[in-house]
C-alpha cells in the first residue's frame, strides 16, 4: 500500500496536458468486442482502471498490442465466452465499474455475458436496473445467481424495440447501445444519457459500420447491422481531470495553462467554476489560469445563496462535485454543494473539518461550505482516500494546507488519474511516494 506525502502551501506554475478521459476509455475498450477486426485507440490513460480493464479483455482472448506509449490496438477474433463463467474473470471483472459494460456487447456478438458485482468507487447505492431492465427489452433473459453474486444475461437473438430508459445511466446508456446495434431492427432509446463519452461511443461504432442517429441528444435511434468493422479512435481529454486542475489552481494560487482541453466538450464545467469566481481564460483549446489571491463566490440573481449541485448531461457531473467542494473552502462567501446522484459521496469532509475548513454537513447529500477568502489556512493532517474524486479533492487540501500531509489508499486515486505525483512535481508541487 502506498501513500503520499504532500507538503503543502506550494504554488504551481506552468503547463499540464489532461490524460485521456477515463471514464470514455471503460466504454471504448469494451466495445472492441463488437468486431473480429482490429480497432486501434489513441489517448489511452495509464491508470489502474484502464490497465485493468485491458488485462482483463486479454484474458477474455482479445489480442492486444501497445502500438505507443498511449496507443494500442485491440482485435477480438477468439474470444472464449466460457471464460466468463470462470473465478479468473469473475475476480478481475469485480475490480472495477467499467467491466460491467462487457455484457453489453457480449450480448450481442455470443448470445451471452456473466457479470460479478462490478466495482468502482463505493460512494452509495449503484444499481444496474436500468441496464438489465434494456437487455430485457431487447429480448434477452436475466438469471442471478445468488450463491456466486454473479448475473448471466442470455439470448437467442436480440430484436429492437422502445425503450424509455428509467435514468438516463451513463454505463447503462452504454451497455444498451452496445447490445442494440447488432440486434434486428431498429431500436429507440430515450431518456438516454447523452455526456460526450456516449457521444464517442456512437461515433465510433457508426465509424464500425453501425447505424446510430440523435447522438447528442437523449433520444437515439438504432438500426441494427449484421456485423461491426475494425476503426481507429482518440479518446477525447479527461473532463474531470480537466476541472480537477482547475479547481487545484485557484486554491494554491498558481499560474496554470491546461493544454488541449477540448473547450467544447466541457459543457457548463467552466460556467460553474466561473460562478466560484474562478478567473480563467480560453486561449485557443487551452484554459488559461492567471494567478489569484481571491475568488469570490456568486450569489443567486435574487440574492439567495449558491447552490451547485449535479445533474444528468448537460448538467454538471457528480464527479466534480468533491472538487468543487473543496475549492470553496478557500473562496469569499458560501455555497451549498447538493450532491444528488450518490449518498455516500461526502462523508470525506470530515477531514476537511479537521483541517479547519468551515463545513456544515447537512445530510448525506447536502453541505454547506463557508469559504476562509484565505484568511485561513488548512492544517495539514492524515486521511485516507475514500474514492477516486474525494481523493483528488484531498489531495488539492493537502496541497494549499499549512505543513505537511498524509494521504493513505492512493490506489484510488491512481485508478483514475494518471502519474498525478509526477505530473505535478512538475509543475512545483512537492508530493512524495511512499510504500508502506
Ligand atoms: C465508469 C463510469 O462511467 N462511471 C461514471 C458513471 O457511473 P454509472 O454509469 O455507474 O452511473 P449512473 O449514470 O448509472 O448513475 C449514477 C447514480 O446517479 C443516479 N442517477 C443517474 C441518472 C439520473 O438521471 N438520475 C440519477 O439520480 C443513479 O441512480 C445512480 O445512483 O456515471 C456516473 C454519473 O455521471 C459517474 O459518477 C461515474 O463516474
Ligand atoms: C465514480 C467514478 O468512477 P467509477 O464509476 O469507475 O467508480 C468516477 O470516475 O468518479
Amino acid at each position: 500500500m502506498a501513500i503520499f506525502k504532500v507538503e503543502g502551501g506550494r504554488r504551481l506554475r506552468g503547463e499540464i496536458t489532461p490524460q485521456g478521459a477515463k471514464n470514455e476509455a471503460l466504454q471504448i475498450l469494451c466495445a472492441t468486442l463488437l468486431t473480429q477486426e482490429k480497432v486501434i485507440v489513441h489517448n489511452v490513460p495509464q491508470i489502474l482502471d484502464v490497465i485493468q480493464l485491458i488485462e482483463l479483455l486479454q484474458a477474455m482472448g482479445v489480442e492486444v498490442e501497445r502500438l505507443s506509449e498511449e496507443s494500442y490496438s485491440f482485435r477480438a477474433a477468439d474470444i472464449d465466452p466460457d471464460y466468463l463463467r470462470s473465478d479468473d474473470y469473475c475476480r478481475r471483472a469485480s475490480r472495477l465499474r467499467g467491466s460491467v459494460m462487457l455484457l453489453g456487447p457480449m450480448l450481442a456478438r455470443f448470445g451471452v455475458g456473466y457479470m460479478p458485482k462490478p466495482g468502482g468507487d463505493k460512494i452509495g447505492r449503484r444499481r444496474l436496473d436500468t441496464h438489465f431492465i434494456g437487455f430485457q427489452k431487447l429480448g434477452a433473459t436475466l438469471d442471478f445467481d445468488t450463491a456466486a453474486a454473479c448475473s448471466e444475461v442470455r439470448c437467442k437473438e436480440l430484436k429492437g424495440c422502445y425503450m424509455l430508459l428509467d435514468e438516463a445511466s451513463v454505463t447503462g446508456t452504454a451497455n444498451i447501445i452496445m447490445a442494440a446495434v447488432m440486434a434486428k431492427g431498429f431500436t429507440t432509446i430515450y431518456n438516454a444519457a447523452c455526456e460526450p463519452y456516449i457521444q464517442q461511443l456512437c461515433l465510433m461504432l457508426n465509424r464500425m459500420g453501425a447505424r446510430i442517429s440523435g447522438i447528442a441528444s437523449n433520444l437515439l435511434t438504432i438500426e441494427g447491422v449484421r456485423e461491426l468493422h475494425g476503426t481507429e479512435h482518440t479518446l477525447l481529454p479527461d473532463m474531470i481531470e480537466v476541472g480537477s486542475f482547475i479547481g487545484l489552481a485557484a486554491m494554491t494560487r498558481s499560474e496554470l495553462t491546461i493544454r488541449n482541453v477540448s473547450f467544447e466538450n466541457l459543457g457548463i464545467i467552466p460556467a460553474q467554476f466561473a460562478r466560484l469566481g474562478i478567473r480563467f481564460e480560453q486561449h485557443g483549446d487551452d484554459i488559461y489560469i492567471p494567478q489569484q489571491e481571491h475568488y469570490r463566490i456568486e450569489n443567486f440573481m435574487d440574492g439567495s445563496i449558491m447552490t451547485i449541485a449535479d445533474a444528468p448531461w448537460p448538467g454538471l457531473t457528480p464527479d466534480l462535485l468533491s472538487v468543487f467542494l473543496v475549492v470553496a473552502t478557500q473562496a469569499k462567501g458560501s455555497v451549498l454543494i447538493h450532491q444528488k446522484m450518490f449518498e455516500s459521496r461526502l462523508f470525506f469532509v470530515d477531514k476537511l473539518i479537521d483541517m479547519g475548513a468551515q463545513i456544515i454537513l447537512c445530510d448525506p447529500h447536502r453541505a454547506t461550505v463557508i469559504g476562509h477568502d484565505h484568511q485561513m489556512r488548512l492544517r495539514a493532517t492524515r486521511m485516507t482516500s475514500p474514492d477516486i474524486r474525494a481523493g483528488v479533492a484531498l489531495l488539492i487540501a493537502a496541497m494549499s494546507a499549512e505543513g505537511t500531509s498524509t494521504i493513505q489508499n492512493i490506489e484510488q486515486i491512481d485508478r483514475g488519474y494518471k502519474d498525478i505525483d509526477g505530473r505535478l512535481n512538475a509543475l512545483g508541487a512537492r508530493i512524495t511516494r511512499v510504500e508502506e
